[in-house]
């Protein structure tokens, strides 16, 4: 018997399967069921909860988030997943995280610590770069990213654990009206696929703020249009940082259609060795999978 609990970080949705010994059997058939939303449970991601040392991992940190995408695709890292997750592990009991506390996650894209303030989960993605250094964000960006009825726009690429690709937007209009239900086409195409998140500044960037504002919206890599993306709005943050030089901020708000995340990045224009990622994680409902004849 399997069970599972659904859970969600600013509305990018979440299907944990308790596995702690390592014996669930999961199939990309399995994952694409569960997160169906009509005959499944829903879900942008599934996310194996087991143990490191079982699934043979980094057992640096005790648990593996052992994250896989909607279309049943494996990928480095989730931002919201990695809260979702340690919340999981605490409420479950197989944790113990005080108010202030740090506990070490094992992930596909390495081991990470996960902090808690009260009912804020933060993780540092660790090292961060612009791809293509300061010449590429001078020019603008270092591909191009066409929508559905758009000429192609310059776009940057940010490389966390998983790969992300930024476009700017003068206006919130314009994000609005984008039509995501397609993937962009990202030229030239990276060679593992990427996320794309579109970006409407929102502070004044003609003056320094303590506080950088963006909008933002994703199309998910393996998972379509998602209402959020933790390690996207990490990306988004990193990508304005950049083209902001000087005046541009280290912290950062990013409202995405779920709610708010918080990013703070400290580092050159180009590169540094700390981006930590803070919103809140909720877990909704727990049940048992029954036996499933997946087609
Ligand atoms: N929603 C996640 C990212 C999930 C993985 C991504 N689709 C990929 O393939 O890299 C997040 O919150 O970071």
């Amino acid at each position: 018997m399997t069970t599972f609990v659904k859970g969600h970080g600013t509305e990018n949705d979440f299907v944990l399967l308790d596995d702690p010994e390592g014996t669930l059997d999961l199939t990309p058939e399995l994952i694409r069921h569960l997160a169906d939303r009509r005959a499944g449970l829903g879900a942008d991601g599934v996310i194996r909860v087991v143990r490191s040392a079982a699934a043979g991992q980094d057992a640096a940190g005790e648990w593996f988030m052992d994250y896989w995408n909607s279309d049943g695709s494996a990928a480095e890292m989730c931002g919201n997943g990695s809260r979702v997750f340690v919340a999981h592990l605490l409420r479950r009991g197989w944790i113990t995280l005080g108010d202030g506390d740090e506990v070490a996650i094992t992930t596909r894209g390495g081991v990470l610590p996960v902090s808690r303030r009260g009912d804020l989960f933060s993780i540092d993605l660790g090292a961060w770069q612009v791809a293509g250094g300061p010449a590429a964000v001078t020019a603008g960006g270092d591909v191009t990213v066409t929508f559905p009825g758009m000429p192609p726009l310059p776009g940057l690429s940010v490389a966390l654990s998983n790969p992300h690709v930024v476009v700017v937007l003068p206006d919130v209009a314009t994000l609005e009206a984008l039509d995501l239900t397609v993937p962009p086409v990202v030229e030239p195409a990276p060679p593992h696929g990427t996320n794309v998140e579109i970006v409407v500044p929102m502070h004044d960037q003609s003056i320094q703020n303590e506080l950088g504002h963006l909008r933002m919206r994703v199309h998910e890599r393996g998972s379509g249009e998602t209402r959020s993306c933790g390690t996207g709005t990490v990306a988004a943050a990193i990508a304005a940082r950049a083209w902001g030089g000087d005046l541009a901020p280290d912290h950062w708000r990013v409202d995405v259609p779920g709610g708010t995340l918080y990013v703070d990045a400290e580092g050159t224009s180009s590169e540094g060795d700390s981006a930590k990622l803070t919103g809140p994680a909720v877990i909704v409902a727990e049940g048992e999978l029954v036996d499933v004849v997946v087609s």
